[in-house]
């Protein structure tokens, strides 16, 4: 039996309840607020207590015609007639599981790597309980977090069967769409549910509690399908309205460019010293207003007030761990587009393990980088790295290989080079301006960061109201864009900077480029872009 919604997947923890809150009232309340299935988890109580417990639970699930499982306990399960168990890898094996319980009842394991999820699926379970996914005090675990990044390789596993999926640990409702989106695998599939003990019962407002996750389910679900249809656009966030063309990707980013100076963008930007004061200074003469702070104390209220954040890895520091985490946090708790330049990501153990942590906690609306880069996040030894230099000619098919990235971190991905390409998963979009004098000065690339940040703060605005109103999106408007128009302001004003009476070598270009940017028409960008769908 499969035909259980385990959108709203209730695990019971009575000694999470507050203080003064009885359990069957908490239960109740949870159903009363959305709870789709429930699941009686005693891991302390002796056997006739559970049944006693389990048994009055069902009473109250009945009411509401909401499925009730039993955690580890086959006996218990067959002598209240729940609808099933949740086993875990060291419980009874489902064939046994199966041959003692009747022949419709739905049983679940706990899985926490893809060969967890293949077994379940050959030895015939009805759904996994994938997790840990996030840090979580109610249980000890026995293995490692997996990452919600973790999760789409083990919902790959169930593509073409039946088997349903939720995930499990830490999951709340300041992390919840960054759950649902970033556990999609790339060939689409997304969870079934999610599985929560402390969010709903360590509520002293159960049935609250429980509709605002509801809430973000749903709003998940409108705007990405499930099960998600041939061809949706699984990126994270915007993509060009209608037909992409070179002449309605610029008709797009000149509507970007006459609309930055109006809207004068506040970009929070988390950067590297090197290039702290020229990224403010292009910020600026972008029409867009710079925002340098790294403190995590003011990050909340920043989020609040920023049209978009950049996360630069540059002279990455311990200390400035705590700020990008909770910074790119609350963006996405405030529907901030953010952009991460994860440079020189392959250059040691600690910036590797620091990407992976930032991506696992919050969603980047735009990622961009190098070959090297790109290559050390996608892991592939394809292209290497020399510190924050990419070496070599680069990837052999940067169109699949961009896509394909976008894709999986389910956002537009930049690969910065002579050409740029540019994805958001579904299509690719090369950009063939510049100069090499920009390989000249320190930092192009992490100031590009901020060009690609103050248009995505600009395509967040201009977002149709439609979407400004849907519940589903990590950031709204047209990240795409956004990202083209960055690379093409800066790589447009570059070739025009280097053709100045004043521009001599590296310093005065980058003074020159500066001035042209801030002089820069968007007759200049349609006149010269060099831009090609792929
Ligand atoms: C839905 C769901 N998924 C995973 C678990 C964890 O089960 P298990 O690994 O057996 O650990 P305990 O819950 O028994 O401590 C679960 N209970 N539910
Ligand atoms: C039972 C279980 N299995 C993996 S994590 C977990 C605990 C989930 O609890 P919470 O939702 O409070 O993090």
């Amino acid at each position: 039996m499969n035909d259980i919604d385990y959108s709203l997947y209730l695990v019971t923890g009575r000694e999470l309840l507050p203080s003064g809150k009885d359990y069957f009232e908490s239960l109740e309340e949870s159903l009363q607020g959305g709870v789709t299935v429930v699941q009686i988890r005693e891991k302390n109580t002796d056997t006739g207590e559970f049944i006693k417990i389990a048994r009055a639970s069902k009473v109250i699930c009945d009411i509401y015609n909401v499925p009730l499982l039993i955690n580890d306990r086959v006996d218990v399960a067959l002598a209240i007639n729940a609808h099933g168990v949740h086993l875990g890898q060291d419980d009874m094996p489902i064939a046994q599981a199966r041959k003692m319980l009747p022949k419709d009842a739905v049983i679940g394991v706990s899985c926490n790597n893809v060969g967890h999820v293949k077994a379940a699926v050959k030895e015939g379970a009805d759904y996994v309980g994938i997790g840990a996914v996030w840090g979580t005090k109610s249980k000890s675990l026995t293995s490692p977090i997996i990452g919600v990044r973790r999760v789409g390789v083990m919902l790959e596993a169930l593509d073409g069967t039946n088997v349903k999926a939720v995930a499990i640990g830490g999951i709340k409702s300041t992390n919840l769409l960054r759950t649902l989106h970033g556990t999609v695998s790339s060939t689409g599939h997304a969870l079934d549910g999610i599985a929560v003990i402390s969010e709903i019962v360590a509520s002293a407002e159960p049935r609250r509690a429980t509709e605002t996750l509801a809430n973000i389910l749903s709003g998940f679900r409108a705007d990405f399908p499930h099960p998600p249809g041939l061809d949706t656009r699984l990126t994270s966030d915007l993509y060009v309205t209608g037909d992409l063309s070179p002449e309605t990707v610029l008709e797009g980013v000149v509507q970007l460019m006459e609309t930055i100076r109006g809207l004068n963008p506040l970009v929070h930007q988390i950067t590297n010293t090197v290039v702290a004061t020229q990224s403010a200074n292009i910020t600026l003469a972008l029409g867009a207003s710079p925002i340098m702070a790294t403190e995590s104390r003011e990050m909340e209220d920043l989020a609040k007030i920023s049209g978009a954040l950049l996360v630069n890895i540059g002279t990455l520091r311990g200390e400035c761990f705590d700020g990008m985490k909770k910074g790119g946090f609350f963006a996405n708790q405030f529907r901030k587009p953010i952009v991460f330049d994860p440079v020189g990501v392959g250059a040691s153990a600690f910036r590797q393990e620091t990407v992976n942590e930032l991506l696992n906690t919050w969603q980047a609306s735009v990622i961009k980088g190098n070959a090297g880069e790109l290559a050390a996040l996608a892991g592939t030894k394809e292209v290497e790295a020399k510190g924050v230099d990419s070496v070599g000619s680069g990837f052999k098919d940067p169109v699949s290989f961009v896509k394909a990235l976008a894709k999986r971190e389910r956002c537009v991905v930049v690969l910065t080079g002579t050409t740029d390409y540019i994805s958001d998963g579904v299509s690719v979009v090369s950009l063939k301006n510049g100069d090499a004098m920009l390989g000249q000065i320190t930092g192009s690339g992490c100031v590009l960061g901020s060009c690609i940040a103050a248009f995505c703060a600009t395509a967040a605005h201009l977002a149709s109201d439609e979407e400004k109103n849907s519940d589903g999106k990590l950031a709204k408007g047209d990240m795409f864009l956004g990202a083209i128009a960055g690379v093409l302001v800066l790589t447009v004003a570059a070739e025009l900077a280097v053709q100045r009476e004043d521009v001599k070598g590296p310093g005065t270009f980058l003074s020159g480029l500066i001035d042209t940017l801030w002089a820069l028409r968007s007759d200049d960008v349609q006149n010269l872009a060099k831009v090609s769908i792929e």
